[in-house]
Formats: C-alpha cells, sequence, structure tokens
C-alpha cells in the first residue's frame, strides 16, 4: 500500500491518506481485517449448522417412527429461552429469535415439510403471523374464511392453520372463537404479532373519499378515521389484502386501505402514512390450531371452554373453583350458545398447564359444575411481540 503513514498524526502540510472510498489506509486495514474474521465466523456458522441439519435429521427420523409431530412448541420455547439466557441481551432479543426461526423452519423442511393454512390472500396479519411462526421454509396455504382454514386442518390437507384469537384494542375475533365450539381442533401455540397498519393508496391522500379494511382493522384505527377522514365512507372487506386490491382497483374513485404495509408492495400502492392504529403497542394474539396436545413449558396458559346449567350461582361457584386453587383467571368472556336463544358458552383462558397442579385439579372438579367442559389447549403464554 502507498503513502501510510502508521501511527502518525497528519500535519495541515501532509494531509491524511485517502483512499477513493474515503477512509484512511488504517481503516481500509482494519476493514478487511474484520471481514476477514466475519469470513471466518461465517464459515463455521455454517459448519455449524450443518452438523445442526445432521441431528434434526436423526430427530425426524426417531419422530417418524412413532409417527409423532414434526413440530413441538413447548421444545422451541425451552429452545428460545435458553438462547435468550446465553444471549444475555447482547443481541436484540427479537434478533436471536427471528435467526432461530429461520434455523427451525429449516429443520421444518429437514424433518419432512409442514403445511400452514391462513387468512389469505398473502399479504394479511395472518400471513405475518405464519411467517414468524413458521418461517419461510414451509408450505403456506391462504384461504378464503377462518372456516376455511379449520376445514383445511381438520381435513388434513394442512397440519397447522393460524388464526387470530383477540386484539388488544378490539377484543375478541368472535367469528374464530365461535368456531371452536363446534370443531375438535387444539391450540397448540400462540403468536404474538405487533400490528402496525398503514394507510396506502394509489392516489395523493387528498382524493381519498373510501377507505378499504377488515372490521377489525377499522375498529384499531376508529379515531384516527374520525380525526383525518370523518367523511369517508368505510368499506369492510374480507381481509387487509382485499382491502388493498380494492384501493388498486377503485383508484380513481377515490378508493384507499388501510392494513398490513407489505400489501402496498404486493399490489402497487403507496405507504401514505404508517402506525395508523390508535393503540401504539397494538397486538394481536394469534392460535396455532393442530391436533396435537402441547406438553408444559413452564409458563403455559389453558383455554377452556364450557357451557353451566341455568341455575342461580353456577358461574360463581366456577370462579370460586379457580380461587380455591389459587389459579389467576386471564379472560372471561361469553358468546351466545347458536344451539338455544339465549343460552351461552364461556371461553375461559387460566395460568397453568392443564396436565399440572394446580390447574389438573380445578379441572377435575369444574366438571361437576359445567354441562360441558372442553380443554381448547394448554400452550406457552410467551410474550414476544
Ligand atoms: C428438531 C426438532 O423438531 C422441531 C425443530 C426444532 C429445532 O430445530 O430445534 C425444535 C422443535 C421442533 O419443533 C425437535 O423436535 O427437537
Amino acid at each position: 500500500m502507498e503513502n501510510t503513514h502508521h501511527g502518525e498524526s497528519p500535519s495541515p502540510d501532509t494531509p491524511a491518506p485517502q483512499q477513493k472510498n474515503g477512509k484512511t489506509d488504517e481503516q481500509t486495514i482494519a476493514l478487511t481485517k474484520a471481514r476477514l474474521a466475519i469470513d471466518e465466523v461465517d464459515a463455521q456458522i455454517v459448519e455449524l449448522l450443518k452438523t445442526r441439519a445432521q441431528w434434526v435429521h436423526e430427530v425426524g427420523r426417531i419422530k417418524k417412527a412413532d409417527n409423532s409431530p414434526i413440530f413441538v412448541p413447548e421444545r422451541e420455547t425451552a429452545l428460545l429461552g435458553k438462547l435468550n439466557r446465553l444471549n444475555a441481551g447482547v443481541l436484540p432479543e427479537s434478533s436471536l429469535q427471528a435467526i432461530y426461526r429461520e434455523i427451525i423452519s429449516c429443520s421444518f423442511f429437514l424433518e419432512g415439510g409442514l403445511t400452514i393454512a391462513y387468512l389469505g390472500p398473502k399479504g394479511t396479519w395472518s400471513h405475518q403471523a405464519a411467517l414468524k411462526q413458521f418461517g419461510k421454509s414451509c408450505e403456506l396455504i391462504p384461504c378464503q374464511s377462518f372456516k376455511d382454514v379449520f376445514d383445511m386442518v381438520d381435513r388434513g390437507k394442512a397440519q397447522y392453520g393460524v388464526v387470530p384469537i383477540e386484539n388488544s384494542s378490539e377484543g375478541s375475533v368472535t367469528a374464530v372463537m365461535d368456531l371452536f365450539v363446534t370443531s375438535s381442533l387444539k391450540i397448540c401455540a400462540q403468536i404474538n404479532l405487533n400490528i402496525r397498519n398503514s394507510l396506502m393508496a394509489a392516489i395523493p391522500r387528498e382524493h381519498i373519499r373510501i377507505l378499504y379494511s377488515h372490521p377489525q382493522v377499522l375498529g384499531q384505527t376508529r379515531d384516527w378515521i374520525l380525526r383525518r377522514y370523518p367523511n369517508a365512507e368505510l368499506v369492510e372487506t374480507s381481509s387487509t389484502t382485499k382491502a388493498s386490491i380494492l384501493a388498486k382497483e377503485n383508484a380513481a374513485m377515490g378508493a384507499a386501505s388501510l392494513g398490513c404495509p407489505l400489501a402496498a408492495e404486493l399490489f402497487g400502492l403507496n405507504i401514505l402514512e404508517e402506525d395508523v392504529q390508535d393503540q401504539a403497542c397494538n397486538t394481536t394474539r394469534f392460535a396455532v390450531i393442530g391436533r396435537q396436545d402441547t406438553r408444559p413449558s413452564g409458563r403455559d396458559r389453558t383455554s377452556l371452554l364450557i357451557r353451566i346449567q341455568h341455575k342461580p350461582g353456577t358461574l360463581a361457584e366456577v370462579i370460586d373453583c379457580f380461587q380455591r386453587h389459587g389459579i389467576n383467571l386471564i379472560r372471561i368472556e361469553s358468546r351466545p350458545s347458536k344451539a338455544i336463544n339465549w343460552e351461552y358458552v364461556f371461553h375461559i383462558d387460566a395460568v397453568g398447564h392443564a396436565l399440572e397442579s394446580p390447574l389438573r385439579e380445578t379441572l377435575e372438579e369444574l366438571e361437576q359444575h359445567c354441562s360441558m367442559l372442553k380443554i381448547l389447549g394448554s400452550y406457552a403464554d410467551t410474550d414476544v411481540v
């Protein structure tokens, strides 16, 4: 290298030697050295990933022999928890999780592959949730309705489905909750997704007259709409992606959409404003539905569906049962039974796993007070957004 002045500070008449890219020779050497070190680490990472893949292959072979599931959420919860402890906050936790989600996604592929159904088309929040949980190495099948997602899993066309259960500001997704009443599918895992809605259009914002979106998102952005577009016509769509398709098709009529910004890229819209949801930490809890029971992870939640007799004090007895066993109730909601008018089912989420004390004993006792008790699933209550 020419003109190197190692260790000397440049005087006014001998300016620091600069290379074409604006770096001194020392900086260029340091950069090259660091990048060589990174190359070396990357080579080691790939070798380690190859070794990991061999072990995953072995796990897959053992599972195939007794027909046990490829997706083992409790093992993933334990693994990600251990990695977070090893990381000790050096890398951002969400980055490490995202990296490992893709490594695990690769494992699914190596073990024979997974097919996941979600409410499509591509670009919906359900699509994002499915990608977050299962990564890019699984086959993701868009469905037209939540019922279709349940049916796909029920008929074995998909091993798992991803459906929204509740939103932090809009509450329950009642259409999904009602499907659990007649379905035999289980909740195997949950996905918390931070929902950051965007305003998207192919037209300038002052031309907007119509706002398309899924009713859940129209609810999550209610105050924003009243402030910014009080006179806009609000049109509900079956998904946020459908809203963006219509915003593109009906641009000349002043159409725009609210939803997942990925749709803007997919359908040629501009993102006119980000984060239009009323609640800053707007989060939707999605369920992974399937046919398997998830083992305890150490920090679980159990979702129950109960029906009780129309007698004074029955609901109080149910609540009392949880209280006596020291179980924290996270959520309780009633929905029409849809069998008899003015008869209800209750959706209850409680802390703990159905196979572990004290929830196990609570459920045994609870059965005496309920005309129906269905355990929708016990699964890790992680709070990753
Ligand atoms: C490898 C396994 O299968 C899947 C992949 C995992 C991984 O890559 O670490 C973990 C759990 C399973 O969902 C396993 O069950 O251990």
